[in-house]
């Protein structure tokens, strides 16, 4: 088990300038970008650690669809189980100092005006899913990139699990994602439904929304 110190990378630093333009530059081509090795191998261990922990603790709990008062549990449409970031342990710090230097630096080429983000850690067990959906209604603005980055250091194509995204209108998939350790996928969130294809195995990720905060809108 790697410790939080031997991560090469100071937190400075973090983003590879490469790694950043090559997802500035397929968002603003493609509007969504895959990066395999985003993370380091030592870096995900860590997280997939953390997130162990955390389920041990209890914090997780069944993830539903909509937010407060229209927030309900679908087990037909997602059956994971999710636990928010709150930057509680160093982990969690060093993954939010790397989330707040990525959306200055998309912020800064695309001029997305991203000022907030929220992070949370999912784990699906063998048999669940989520079924495809958007993650922001069109015109509200209300989260306007996601990302998710997967943890999964042994995954085989039999595990299944991939992340499937479609474009705005058809079915024909435009990317299948193995959820890989390192991997990340990033997309803007009122444009791409996507889905969770059935887990065989104990499937880890984190998934990040960057935001405008509301009383900032334009
Ligand atoms: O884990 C993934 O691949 C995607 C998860 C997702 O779409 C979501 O949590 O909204
Ligand atoms: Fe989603």
């Amino acid at each position: 088990m790697p410790s939080i110190d031997s991560i090469e990378a100071p937190p400075a630093n973090f983003l590879s300038q490469e790694a950043t333009d090559q997802i500035c530059m397929a968002l603003y081509t493609e509007g969504w970008a895959v990066l395999e090795q985003f993370l380091s191998s030592d870096f995900v261990a860590l997280l997939q650690q953390d997130l162990m922990v955390l389920d041990e603790q209890g914090c997780f709990h069944r993830a539903g669809i909509g937010r407060e008062q229209q927030f309900v549990l679908r087990d037909d449409i997602r059956s994971d189980r999710i636990c928010w970031l709150e930057g509680e342990t160093d982990t969690q710090t060093l993954f939010l100092q790397l989330l707040e230097q990525l959306m200055t630096a998309v912020n800064r080429r695309l001029f997305l005006g991203m000022n907030h983000f929220e992070a949370m850690y999912a784990i699906y067990e063998p048999g669940q899913f989520y079924k495809k959906h958007l993650d922001s209604f069109r015109g509200q603005r209300n989260r306007i990139m996601t990302l998710v980055f997967y943890l999964n250091p042994n995954w085989q194509p039999e595990d299944g699990g991939e992340f499937v995204l479609y474009p705005e209108e058809g079915d024909q998939a435009i990317a299948t994602v193995a959820p890989k350790a390192g991997t990340v996928a990033a997309f803007l969130s009122e444009e791409f439904p996507h889905e969770v294809l059935t887990s065989q195995a104990t499937r880890h990720s984190i998934a990040v929304w960057f935001r405008i905060r509301e009383n900032e809108f334009p």
